[in-house]
């Protein structure tokens, strides 16, 4: 397959990285972002906008990983779990203006999920949200513009718990015994500290609807401004919409 879907192949997308701690509301967020920009119920090959999960690049696990795993005895919130060459190598594709691949993760089996590939094409913004996105110094020169959603703790948890009973197969125990091992003590030791690099730092995630129409209006001032200027940005849209 190759990457001339959406005219865009070969320019460089403004990329957004969207950090923040586990269930602050970094991928609502990206979605109102999109929402906003009028990109939600676009076809995938012409839209302009397009969000990643950093969740997508976890590392696989070897069998002894993965048991540990099935009991809440491995840290998903250390920055080992990710693929770092992974994310550098993706990232830097995606701003060459090429199209990728990119696999699902599933929460589940704790695992990539292969039959489940997203091809991102090229695009003029490219959001990628998850808890480390500015830990790994590499990954974090290549963003545009930086987004950090500072939600409080207990808010994250009280969101954390259902989603993953009801949409990651975990129960109770499971859920809190994971948090109080791995999730809060990494927050705070790798992710908490990445927020000093944030552009924009978003308090309350999408309930602040103030902070997100300023973004949009930024994002959208960037991409008609450049796009006069004619430097490789093309426009998104005749207006960011009803805001
Ligand atoms: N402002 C909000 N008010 C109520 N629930 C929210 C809000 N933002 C997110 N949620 C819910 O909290 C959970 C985590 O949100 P999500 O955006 O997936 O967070 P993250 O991507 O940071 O893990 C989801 O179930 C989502 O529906
Ligand atoms: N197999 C996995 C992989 C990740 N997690 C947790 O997901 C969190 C990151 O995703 P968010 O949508 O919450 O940003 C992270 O805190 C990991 O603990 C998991 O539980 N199992």
């Amino acid at each position: 397959m190759n990457g001339k879907m959406n005219g865009t192949e070969g320019k460089t997308p403004f990329l957004i990285g969207v950090g923040g701690g586990t269930a602050s509301g970094k991928s609502t967020v990206c979605k109102r972002i999109m929402e906003k920009l009028g990109q939600v119920d676009m076809d995938h090959k012409q839209r302009q906008v397009v969000c990643i999960s950093q969740d997508s690049f976890y590392r696989e696990l070897s069998p002894s990983e993965i048991s540990k795993a099935e009991k809440g005895q491995f840290n998903f919130d250390h920055p080992d779990a990710f693929n770092e060459s992974l994310i550098y190598d993706t990232l830097k594709d995606i701003l060459a203006g090429k199209m990728v691949q990119i696999p699902a993760y599933d929460y589940r089996n704790h695992s990539l999920r292969k039959d489940e590939i997203l091809t991102i094409y090229p695009a003029d913004v490219v959001l990628f949200e998850g808890i480390l996105v500015f830990y790994f110094p590499e990954v974090r020169k290549l963003f545009h513009m930086k987004l950090f959603v500072d939600t409080d703790s207990d808010t994250r948890l009280a969101r954390r718990v259902p989603r993953d009973i009801n949409e990651r197969g975990r129960d109770l125990e499971q859920v809190l015994n994971q948090y109080m091992n791995f999730v809060k003590p990494a927050f705070e030791e790798f992710c908490s500290p990445t927020k000093k690099f944030a552009d924009v730092i978003i308090p309350r995630g999408a309930d602040n609807t103030v902070a997100i129409d300023l973004i949009v209006h930024h994002i959208w001032d960037i991409l008609h401004g450049a796009s006069r200027q004619n430097n490789g940005f093309k426009s998104i849209a005749a207006s960011p919409g009803r805001l």
